[in-house]
């Protein structure tokens, strides 16, 4: 079957009591064979969405489209969507060919079938010939690969996936996110995962929804996110990035710390709006050096906090009494408390309008 597309419309969901709506207005799409990570801090509103476009939860407002037909009112199953939950949700007591082949009988596929579609999904996700074993003796890995299969087994029309690395230890996650993309790139599945990880839904996903609140801060690919944030509220999200006010000046903008000021080009989002409280530089580490302490062109400040980390050292520098901006330098002795200058090295800098963030209430 073609993949479907997948169109959340303006959905909100007020819970009875709650202060504000769990969704408000949420709007994206999923393109046909795409994967796409709804990302978020607790609370967000993933879940809510998840379920939404499930059917296990019906919208005060909005609309759930699969292939451009509403199915908003449709009960879960007759919508076509394969779930994968965070805790596998498997059968302990059935063997690993009955987990996958489990959703086959009721949906009228006949016995002679289920075994031969089993066994193909369970190649499908690296686990031919494991059939016959008890679920139970697989390792939390595997059992993650035949929940995968079983959602799959279906031939879903799009495929939820809530979650799925989260109950995994941190060496097997890392293995397993580069697994999934692949195994979801092969089904050609179009996907849409829940994740509070910004490491997994970069590794994963084609786009990342960036929810905050029950609203869609931006949507977009890992590196439109961290290049170009739409929004102060992304560019805080996405990464490591210290914020410093910039002034503008024609494609340039001046940052100046302690007397000390620096250039560079500003890239400003397409529609966004610096007039009211003006601008801020997004300060990726990548985009700052160490430099001598004594570099007059250089901005002063004081080594808070190091750290080792996979052969380069982290350090947190102070630059002023608000501002701390992380930087990575191939130096292996900076100390804590040690006077250094900080230069930008990048060319570019994205810029977001400095807007306050409004209360959580
Ligand atoms: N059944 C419910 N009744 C009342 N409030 C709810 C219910 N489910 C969720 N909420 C509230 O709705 C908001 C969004 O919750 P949701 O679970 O969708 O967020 P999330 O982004 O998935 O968070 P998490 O990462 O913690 O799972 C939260 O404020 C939550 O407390």
């Amino acid at each position: 079957m073609p993949a479907a597309s997948l169109v959340l419309q303006a959905l909100t969901r007020r819970y009875p009591a709650a202060v504000r709506p769990a969704l408000d207005g949420l709007s994206l799409d999923v393109r046909p064979g795409e994967l796409v990570a709804l990302l978020g801090e607790s609370g967000a509103g993933k879940t809510t969405a998840l379920r939404i476009v499930a059917g296990y939860e019906r919208p005060d407002a909005g609309a759930v489209l699969l292939d451009g037909a509403d199915v908003t009112a449709l009960p879960p199953e007759r919508r076509g969507a394969g779930m994968v939950f965070q805790h596998h949700a498997l059968f302990p007591h059935l063997s690993v060919e009955e987990n996958v082949a489990f959703g086959l009988a009721p949906r009228g596929v006949p016995a002679a079938e289920r075994s031969a579609r089993a066994a193909r999904a369970l190649d499908g996700v690296g686990l031919g010939g494991t059939g016959a074993r008890p679920v139970h003796a697989l390792s939390g890995g595997e059992q993650q690969r035949v929940a995968l299969a079983r959602a799959l087994v279906i031939e879903p029309r799009v495929l939820l996936l809530d979650e799925p690395l989260s109950s995994l230890d941190p060496a097997l996650r890392i293995a397993m996110r580069d697994e999934l993309r692949a195994m979801l790139q092969r089904s050609h599945v179009t996907a849409l995962c829940v994740t509070h990880d910004q490491d997994d839904a970069f590794a994963i996903a084609d786009r990342v929804a960036l929810l905050r609140r029950g609203r869609l801060l931006q949507i977009g690919t890992p590196e439109a996110l961290y290049d170009h944030p739409a929004s102060r509220g992304v560019a805080e999200f996405i990464g490591r990035a210290a914020l410093l006010p910039a002034r503008r000046d024609g494609d340039g903008v001046h940052l100046t710390v302690r007397g000390v000021t620096q250039r560079a080009v500003g890239i400003a989002p397409a529609d966004g709006d610096g007039a009211g409280r003006g601008w801020l530089a997004v300060l990726r580490p990548e985009a700052l050096a160490l430099a001598p302490v004594d570099d007059a062109s250089a901005w002063p400040g004081e080594v808070v906090a190091r750290r080792f980390a996979a052969g380069v050292t982290v350090c947190r520098v102070r630059l002023d009494d608000v501002h701390v901006a992380e930087l990575e330098t191939a130096e292996r002795a900076v100390p804590e408390g040690a006077r250094v200058g900080v230069r930008l090295v990048a060319a570019c800098v994205p810029l977001v309008p400095d807007t306050s963030e409004p209360p959580d209430a």
